[in-house]
C-alpha cells in the first residue's frame, strides 16, 4: 500500500486548478521546485493529488541542479593564459556566468569576421511560382562553422578558450560565427542537448558555452538571461562564459538565454560549445 500524505488544502486546490488549466504535471513539479519545495516531496505531493501515472516520465535527477566547482580560479580578477591576460568584469554563481574582457585583440576580431564573411552564404529560398532558387529577402541572418584546428587563427583561439575554461581543446565543438542584422535575434533557448538525446560517443552533454563578441553593437543585441534578470552588452573582444552541466549529467535550467534584436548596427559573435568529454580522438 502506498504512503498516504496529507496535502494542505490550498496546495491541493492549486495543483488541481493548474492541472485543469492544461499545465503539464512536469511543469507543475518544476514550478514547485523553483519555489523552494524539495523535489521528492513535491513529486509525492503531486502524485497524491493527481495520480502517480501522470508523472511517469519525470527524471527527478534533473529537477534540482547541483552546482559544482567549475575549476576556474578568479581570485586575481583576471585569468592568465599562455599569451594573454583576460580581465574578469562580472561573475555570477547560479547560474555560473563570467563576463570577460580582452579575450581577443581587435585584430583577431576583425580577422575572424573577415574569414567568416567569405563563407557566409546569403540565405536562399525556392521561388514557389517558378521553382527557381533565389535570394531570400528579409532573411539576412547568416552563420558559418570552422572545423576543429582548421587554421592558425582558429587553433590559437581554441587553445586560449581551453586555457580560460580549464577544459581540453578536444571537448570543444567547431567554432560557430553568427551575424545578426537590425531586427534579428536568437530567441530564448538552452544550449544543452535534451537529456534523453545525448550522444556519449561524442563527448556527451554540452556543459558550457563560450561566446565571443567580435564587434561593438550600436544598439540592442544584448545576450540576456531572463531567469536571473541579467543582460550582457556586447563589447568587441569581450566574451561571456556560462556553465550548465555537472558531473551527474544534470543541466542548469537557469542558463536559459537569448540574443535580443539588434536595433542599430550589426552584431557578430563566435560561439564555442564545450562538451563534457572529448569529441575528437
Ligand atoms: O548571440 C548571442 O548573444 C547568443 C548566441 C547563442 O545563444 C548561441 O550561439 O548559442
Ligand atoms: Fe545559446
Amino acid at each position: 500500500m502506498g504512503k498516504t500524505i496529507a496535502v494542505p488544502e490550498k496546495l491541493k486546490e492549486w495543483i488541481i486548478h493548474t492541472f485543469n488549466r492544461g499545465i503539464s504535471p512536469v511543469a507543475i513539479l518544476q514550478g514547485m521546485v523553483d519555489k523552494g519545495y524539495e523535489a521528492k516531496s513535491a513529486y509525492s505531493t503531486i502524485a497524491a493529488v493527481i495520480g502517480p501515472d501522470k508523472l511517469k516520465e519525470v527524471d527527478l535527477n534533473q529537477l534540482t541542479y547541483e552546482y559544482e566547482d567549475v575549476g576556474i580560479s578568479t581570485t586575481n580578477n583576471k585569468i592568465q593564459t599562455s599569451d594573454r591576460d583576460v580581465n574578469i568584469l562580472l561573475k555570477m554563481e547560479k547560474p555560473y556566468i563570467l563576463y570577460l574582457d580582452n579575450v581577443l585583440s581587435s585584430e583577431e576580431c576583425d580577422q575572424l569576421i573577415q574569414l567568416s564573411k567569405e563563407r557566409l552564404k546569403p540565405s536562399t529560398v525556392i521561388d514557389q511560382r517558378t521553382g527557381e532558387i533565389k535570394l531570400a529577402t528579409g532573411r539576412t541572418s547568416k552563420g558559418t562553422y570552422f572545423s576543429f584546428d582548421e587554421n592558425e587563427l582558429i587553433s590559437k583561439l581554441e587553445k586560449r578558450i581551453s586555457e580560460i575554461t580549464n577544459t581540453p581543446v578536444e571537448n570543444g565543438e567547431g567554432l560557430q560565427v553568427l551575424k545578426y542584422e537590425v531586427g534579428e535575434e536568437y530567441k530564448l533557448h538552452f544550449d544543452f542537448f535534451p537529456t534523453n538525446k545525448v550522444d556519449n560517443s561524442k563527448g556527451g552533454q554540452r556543459i558550457g558555452t563560450f561566446l565571443l563578441y567580435l564587434n561593438d553593437v550600436e544598439a540592442g543585441g544584448e545576450t540576456v538571461f531572463p531567469k536571473v534578470g541579467l543582460s550582457i552588452v556586447p563589447k568587441k573582444g569581450a566574451a561571456v562564459f556560462f556553465h550548465y552541466g555537472n558531473s551527474k549529467d544534470q543541466v542548469d535550467r537557469k542558463s536559459l538565454h537569448a540574443s535580443i534584436p539588434v536595433s542599430n548596427g550589426e552584431k557578430w559573435v563566435a560561439t564555442k560549445w564545450i562538451r563534457k568529454g572529448k569529441i575528437y580522438e
